[in-house]
């Protein structure tokens, strides 16, 4: 306003006017003011210049801060954004201020100077509202200003509004940091229980993950095992034609026991659960995942409700997973360690003659199944009488092929005996076992057999429950096996053994001798309350049912053995199922063993008056080995009968080998317990201080000799033709025995008695 006035000619006129009428002689110091106020007007018009320019820059540098620093600030952005001083003007300004090279420091020096103008002012409120409310045509004047001002002046005039800015910011955010605290003090208690709560809803959150995590974990362990057990299943599968099982040479009605079903065949689908019907283990892997991926998602879901049973059923499935692949482990560590122990007993005789003697089942898996085994067992087979495998034949074939060749089928053979000497020995197949560890259900549910059994107080309601009834998996008929004898042939011992083992149960007593003492040898017109003692005070039916008859009950009586004539055919008619175990000593060491255990008897004036050859030549006679044998035979399978050699079985060097086999037999883990036979039963407990050194003629020893020998060489043939194991070599070690004796002798032909 007052520049106007200044300004205009008919205001400067007018005011000269009435200035001189008033005070006539002061012209010339009138003219000294008017130059005077005519600077003053310039000046003002130059500083109102310069604050308009500060003002519409500031704005342009506040509302892009503003956009960059504090997107709280929202009517300020929005102002920002609809004006159209920033962008090029602003960009273009400081483009050209780089150009020039100028430091922000010395902008700062020049702005010091004249930032009082600009002291109070809110570039974040007054520049950003100044922007949005100035029109496009002041927008244009300070465009055309900026571009002919100094380029310094305007970059002071931006630094200096971002300057002020970030004194803003600064001061909000002590604003905001000085309203939590407030809020913190008068809202803690509130602000605890949300913590509280989100501490809660994250300890649900990870619990839900970690059932999420678990049970993905234990849906890739069920696949794995399942897949693991696929793999081992192939693997039985292999060496079930390679060895023969057994079973596949039985006749037609027991070629295919319940046991070698399908899980699926084994239980009808009405009297199983959907899920029991398909155990985890035998689905398919991704089946399982699937299954398992939708228990997650039913575990997530009712995790809302109730979160704590997430984690237990995750954690048993787990468990299970983990226990599978365990079980699955151990099988393995099983096989493995029974192939390492042979490896490492390479050296022994007998374990070369046990790796021989699978080479020899791989050669004759069609007609000799267990030959091998029992020949394990009299440590008979002479290397030299080996016949060469075929696939140790082949390398010998090609070497007139070709290097190539023969390297071919060296490799081949190297395999094959690799595999020969993974797999178990006999018998025993640990995928079984652990088929019946993983499938919890085993645990919880009866097999129709376990059904059956429960209701049976006659040895008829054994037999059929055994015969017609599914079992799972993992599950032993009842009974599982016979200790047959023969007597002091070291069956306590085996006895002692066996016991021992996790998968066998214990009779009430070694040797009942039921059959042959109790029921006359027809165990099915044996009275009912014997049959009913037997079953449930012997046999102890309940404790196998507690079992879930994953645990085998047997029985030991020695006098089953030789009683074969008698008692192999009733046996059979009721226990067709069962394995049999037979030892066979030395006939005359055997003799004299009896008299040792009948000292109290008869007998005792035999060893006392050390006058042995007229009670060894009444015994013997009765001591015949081959017409029960024979009768064993008749009736059972001879694929049912292990026949033991109390020679191989008793030799340090040899008693671990045959108690694998022994349990390889019984399809029980050949590793458990370590296997190192005990010492039982032996005479030196019965005779103390004299248990030997029985004096005996030359003459009298042979002739003890002759009358045994037709039953060993019988015994030895046997042994031979039906595959227990080498004659010839079991036949050399009763000789060897007879010829200790002989070689005792004395040239007048006094001897001393040599038991095996
Ligand atoms: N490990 C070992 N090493 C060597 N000898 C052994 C072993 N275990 C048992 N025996 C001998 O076996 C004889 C006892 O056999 P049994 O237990 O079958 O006798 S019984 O029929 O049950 O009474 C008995 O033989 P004798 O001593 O000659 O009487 C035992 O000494």
């Amino acid at each position: 306003m007052l520049s106007t006035s200044l300004v205009d000619p008919r205001h400067r006129r007018r005011a000269a006017a009435v200035w001189n009428a008033a005070e006539p002689g002061r012209e010339p110091r009138r003219a000294r003011v008017n130059s005077q106020m005519l600077v003053l007007v310039l000046a003002g018009c130059v500083l109102l210049s310069m604050i308009s320019l500060n003002t519409t820059s500031g704005a342009a540098r506040a509302g892009r801060m503003l956009k960059q620093t504090s997107p709280m600030n929202q009517a300020a952005e929005l102002a920002f954004e609809r004006s159209p001083v920033p962008g090029a003007v602003v960009g273009t300004k400081r483009h050209r201020k780089l150009e020039h090279g100028s430091t922000l420091a010395e902008e700062q020096a020049v702005l010091a100077a004249g930032s009082a103008e600009l002291d109070g002012l809110d570039p974040a409120a007054a520049g950003a509202a100044g922007a949005a409310e100035d029109g496009q045509g002041e927008d244009d004047d300070v465009e055309h200003a900026g571009t002919e001002a100094a380029p310094l002046d305007e970059t002071d005039a931006e630094d200096l509004a971002e300057m002020q800015l970030e004194d803003a910011l600064v001061k909000q955010d002590e604003e905001e940091r000085a309203a939590e605290a407030r809020w913190e003090a008068a809202g803690g208690a509130d602000g605890d229980a949300d913590s509280d709560l989100e501490s809660a809803a994250n300890s649900r959150v990870a619990a839900v993950a970690a059932a999420q995590g678990a049970a993905v974990q234990a849906a890739l362990q069920v696949a794995a095992a399942a897949v693991e057990q696929q793999a081992a299943t192939e693997q039985v599968a292999v060496a079930g034609e390679e060895l023969q099982p057994a079973e596949q040479q039985q006749p037609a009605e027991q070629q295919q026991p319940p046991e070698q079903l399908p899980a699926e065949q084994q239980q009808p689908a009405e009297q199983q659960p959907a899920e029991q019907q398909q155990p985890a283990e035998q689905l398919p892997a991704e089946q399982q995942q699937q299954a398992a991926a939708e228990q997650v998602a039913a575990e997530v879901k009712e995790a809302d409700a109730q979160e704590a049973s997430v984690q237990p059923d995750a954690a048993a499935a787990e468990a299970a997973a983990v226990e599978a692949a365990a079980a699955a482990a151990a099988a393995a560590a099983a096989a493995e360690a029974a192939a390492a122990a042979a490896a490492a007993e390479q050296p022994n005789v007998v374990d070369a003659e046990q790796q021989q003697q699978q080479q020899q089942q791989l050669q004759q898996q069609q007609q000799q199944q267990q030959e091998a085994a029992a020949a394990q067992v009299s440590g008979d087979h002479a290397v030299a009488e080996q016949p060469q495998p075929q696939e140790q034949q082949q390398p010998a074939a090609a070497a007139a092929e070709g290097p190539a060749a023969q390297a071919a089928a060296a490799a081949a053979a190297a395999a094959q005996q690799a595999r020969a000497q993974a797999q178990p020995v006999s018998g025993f197949e640990p995928v079984d076992n652990a088929t019946a560890v993983v499938d919890g259900q085993l645990r919880r549910r009866k097999s129709p057999y376990h059904r059956a059994l429960q209701k049976c107080e006659t040895l008829e309601c054994v037999r059929d429950a055994g015969l017609t009834q599914k079992r799972y998996p993992g599950q032993f008929r009842f009974p599982h096996f016979f200790m047959l004898g023969w007597q002091k042939s070291a069956t306590t011992s085996l006895f002692h053994h066996l016991v021992l083992h996790p998968s066998l149960l214990c009779p009430q007593e070694k040797e009942p001798e039921f059959f042959t003492d109790e029921c006359g040898f027809d165990p099915l017109s044996c009275p009912p309350h014997k049959q009913k003692e037997y079953i449930q005070d012997i046999l102890h039916i309940n404790r196998a049912l507690r079992w879930n008859l994953q645990r085998a009950m047997f029985e030991g009586s020695t006098h089953y053995a030789r009683e074969g004539p008698r008692l192999a055919k009733g046996l059979h008619e009721l226990f067709p199922w069962a394995k049999l175990i037979a030892s066979m000593r030395e006939p005359i060491s055997r003799s004299i063993s009896m008299l040792a255990h009948n000292v109290d008897k008869r007998s005792a004036g035999c060893l006392a008056k050390h006058d042995l050859f007229p009670c060894l030549e009444r015994d013997l006679p009765a001591l015949n080995y081959t017409t029960p044998l024979e009768a064993w035979l008749e009736s059972y399978p001879r694929e049912q009968l292990l026949l033991l050699q109390y020679e191989n079985i008793t030799h340090p060097d040899r008693a671990a080998g045959s108690l694998r086999v022994v349990k390889s037999f019984l399809e029980i883990d050949p590793e458990l317990p370590a296997n190192d036979l005990p010492h039982s039963n032996s005479r030196a407990e019965r005779l103390g201080q004299q248990p030997e050194g029985w004096p005996i003629r030359r003459e009298q020893y042979e002739r003890l000799v002759d009358m045994v020998r037709p039953d060993a060489e019988s015994v030895a043939r046997i042994v031979g033709e039906q595959g227990f194991g080498d004659g010839k070599r079991w036949m050399a070690k009763w000789e060897k025995a007879w010829q200790a004796t002989l070689n005792s002798c004395t040239l007048d032909g006094d001897c001393v008695v040599v038991l095996s």
